[in-house]
């Protein structure tokens, strides 16, 4: 079922919960919506489920203009991070509720409700459990089950508020895999909230990215990663340095920290430069290019990789500085804390103080021989 939301907007009191904004949602696909805390994230879901009223806009569902429809005849799927079992029924009770609570006429007989839990509990692995009430389960198992029992009416549209959310890393993980392939399979359309970039960009067809109240940016995880549109979705999306520069004697400066830029001519303004923690490099002296001084203050292995944290030297950054390194190059590379270090982007994004707040993409891919102690 493909969803479409044309100019919907929400007020709560005098406060903007959501700007008149527009959304296309194809069938089958999957939608994470990410942004921080109070972006509007889940009242947007609670919009599209209709337990929330739109003040302005229309919502269909396919050709069907759901905008006045009941929550109950929009048939979809919820799952929340709390769970929201019943405490005191069993598993397969919980999953067999959505479909006793049809009206009488429409509702499966009993032998096929039997037989639709039992199936449903197949599906989410957990049909040894079914006589088990909710407190005997682990957090994962009870989010399964949450999921069985929204898939039990066989909704079109799942949509699912921070469904992980309360689970450990691991426990999210595994579900996250699960979910996906879930969904490839029974080809429902999922709208979910999450504010983990890396659960949205994971799950994910396509991401929607909010801030306050407004869609900044709508793509799939890769071109979102490779084209963040704004200050915002770079931030948002993390692992990001930020030299905050202003244009004097052709580069690009900062207390005594300099870059030049590998093309001049739209870019001779003040600005700030995005550079990605894994297009840093770093040496033991400065070259024609680059000039920023760092001393290292932590190296931290994070999985495959090294994280080395920088602090600036003679410039300023609000925040320490990272670059990523597999751990076969940190040993090439024999960098220890406390070593000053310069470091040379390969790629960085900039964002001019004159420009329409979108970011030019420049790369160096030239540098002198010699210029670097380490290649990496
Ligand atoms: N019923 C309500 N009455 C008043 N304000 C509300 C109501 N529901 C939400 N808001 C406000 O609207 C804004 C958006 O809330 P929403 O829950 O949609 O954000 P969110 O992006 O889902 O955040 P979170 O990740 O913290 O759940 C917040 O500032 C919130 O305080």
């Amino acid at each position: 079922m493909s969803i479409r939301l044309t100019n919907i907007s929400k007020k709560f009191g005098q406060f903007q919960a959501l700007s008149p904004l527009n959304l296309d949602i194809q069938e089958g696909e999957m939608i994470g919506l990410l942004g921080p805390s109070g972006s509007g994230k889940t009242t947007l879901l609670r919009i599209i489920a209709g337990l929330e009223g739109a003040d302005s806009g229309h919502i269909h569902f396919g050709n069907r203009d759901v905008t006045q429809v009941h929550v109950r005849d929009r048939r979809v799927g919820f799952v929340f991070q709390n769970y929201a079992l019943f405490r005191h029924m069993t598993v397969a009770d919980n999953v067999a509720f959505g479909l006793e609570v049809i009206p009488k006429k429409q509702r499966p007989s009993v032998a096929e409700i039997q037989k639709r839990v039992s199936h449903l509990l197949e599906m989410v692995q957990l049909g040894h459990l079914a006589q088990r009430y909710p407190e005997q389960l682990s957090g994962g198992q009870k989010q399964r089950i949450a999921l069985a029992r929204a898939l039990a009416t066989q909704p079109e549209v799942l949509l699912l508020d921070e469904p992980f959310g309360a689970l450990d890393a691991k426990v999210r993980k595994e579900l996250r895999r699960w979910l996906r392939s879930l969904h490839d399979e029974l080809k429902f359309t999922s709208v979910f909230v999450t504010h983990d970039q890396d659960e949205a960009l994971e799950l994910s067809d396509r991401v929607v990215v909010m801030s306050n109240g407004n869609i900044e940016q709508v793509n799939t995880p890769i071109e979102l990663y490779a084209q963040p549109n704004s200050r915002f979705v770079f931030d948002f999306l993390g692992n990001v340095n930020r030299f905050e520069a202003s244009w004097q004697q052709n580069r690009w400066t900062n207390g005594d920290a300099f870059l030049v830029p590998p093309e001049q001519a739209p870019l001779q303004q003040n600005g700030a430069l995005y550079v990605r923690s894994h297009e840093l490099a770093l040496a033991d002296k400065p070259n024609s290019q680059a000039h920023i001084p760092l001393t290292i203050v932590a190296i931290t292995p994070v999985g495959a990789e090294v994280r080395v944290e920088l602090a600036p030297i003679g410039w300023q950054s609000e925040e320490l500085w990272e670059a990523t390194f597999t751990h076969h190059h940190l040993q090439e590379l024999g960098l220890q804390k406390g070593s000053v270090v310069y470091a040379t982007p390969r790629t960085a994004y900039f964002f001019g103080e004159q420009g329409d707040g979108s970011p030019v993409r420049q790369s160096w891919p030239f540098l002198p021989p010699g210029s670097l102690a380490f290649d990496i």
